[in-house]
């Protein structure tokens, strides 16, 4: 991965994160020493992806502990758990949060002495963890697509190394078949209304020198019909249920179906953290839903705002719908388990069971 597309730098005690607002235009850190400067950079998408938040929601508390001298073991664990409690609300969809907080709690509870440095080292490794495992995906999703006529991908939102700790789900499958030569070129969404595509999945692309054309959402069934070399749609996900219902940006579902129209593959690229046994279907999954006024209006930068020193606080919005109009903007919505072909998570590729119309991840995941 290239510095430029690095989300997440963590150097013992001192965390800080690419600013993903000011992105493409700016590439500034921020830094991050406390819980509420986590919660902060979550809920504003100054990082955002399912896996980033994960971590950036651990490493940021770890940046706090660090900071703290407690009494004692027990001040600490009730400190770290209810500080853990709290970055949960950030944002309410992706299953990273709360996987990571119930899996960093359970290690302050397991912990007699050292809490605050156990929790540090859990934290720490989740970092290295993330990028192992998307390498898993990148690796297990070459395999998996190599059999599948065409030469060409099409992907949705941003699912790369800005979205992860490194390299990223679905876009690091794009990326892995890119070097080794079974790719001739990806076409990726601008994912109205944030635009994670036209602005972060460009980025990585570019940057790498990928083979790659934005559409908007709306030509994905138009690009299909016309282009039969592209072998398959591949995304990521925020929320993965028992059944393999997928919660993922929204738009995705659409996709699905165009895919199935077309003959196409629909595949979901992530980690195990991704995916909730708790939940036997995705109609328990909480859809976020975000300001209206990321659809009735553009958000953008002149060039006398990029140029200003905190330009997020002068990033300007371009009113397109008129004053009064009512807008629904759900960031995410499920896809259903009969529409896609394959989970592609570091610990396997899933696939249904022949005539089945959804998946059994607690038995793959069991295996
Ligand atoms: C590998 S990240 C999964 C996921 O996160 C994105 O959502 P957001 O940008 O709102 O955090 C999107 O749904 C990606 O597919």
């Amino acid at each position: 991965m290239t510095a430029d597309l690095q989300a997440i730098r963590w150097a013992r005690p001192r965390l800080s994160i690419l600013n993903q607002l000011l992105l493409p235009h700016r590439r500034e850190y921020v830094e991050i020493a406390t819980s509420e400067q986590a919660h902060h950079a979550i809920a504003s998408m100054q990082t955002r992806g399912a896996p980033a938040i994960a971590i950036v929601a651990a490493l940021g508390l770890a940046a706090e502990v660090s900071a703290m001298a407690f009494d004692s073991d027990d001040v600490a664990r009730a400190h770290i758990r209810a500080r853990l409690e709290y970055l949960q609300t950030a944002r309410p969809t992706a299953v990273n949060l709360f996987e990571a907080a119930a899996r960093l709690a359970r290690v302050v509870d397991a912990a007699a002495t050292g809490v605050a440095q156990a929790y540090v080292d859990a934290a720490e490794q989740m970092l290295a963890d993330d990028v192992r495992d998307n390498e898993a995906i990148g690796r297990l999703g070459c395999e998996h697509l190599r059999a599948l006529p065409g030469d060409k991908l099409l992907t949705h939102c941003n699912t790369g190394a800005l979205a992860t700790a490194g390299h990223g789900t679905a876009l690091g499958i794009v990326r892995d078949m890119w070097r080794a030569g079974q790719l001739a070129h990806v076409f990726f969404t601008e994912t109205r209304p944030y635009n994670q595509g036209a602005r972060l999945t460009a980025f990585e692309l570019v940057s790498e020198g990928i083979a790659a054309t934005l559409v908007c959402d709306s030509a994905v069934s138009a690009l299909l019909a016309r282009d039969p070399s592209i072998k398959a749609v591949v995304v990521g996900a925020d929320r993965v249920a028992a059944n393999g219902d997928t919660a993922n940006k929204i738009g995705t579902y659409q996709l699905a179906i165009a895919a199935r129209f077309h003959g196409r593959a629909f595949v979901v690229a992530a980690p195990s953290t991704s995916i909730d046994l708790a939940l036997d279907s995705g109609a328990g999954i909480t859809i976020e839903e975000r300001p209206q006024d990321e659809i009735t209006a553009a958000a953008g930068f002149t060039a006398s705002s990029v140029a200003a020193p905190g330009a997020e606080l002068l990033r300007e919005r371009l009113q397109i719908a008129p004053t009064g109009t009512h807008a629904w903007n759900p960031s995410f919505d499920v896809t259903p388990a009969a529409l896609i072909s394959a989970i592609v998570t570091e610990k396997g590729v899933f696939v249904k069971r022949p005539d089945a119309q959804v998946f059994d991840l607690r038995a793959s995941l069991a295996a």
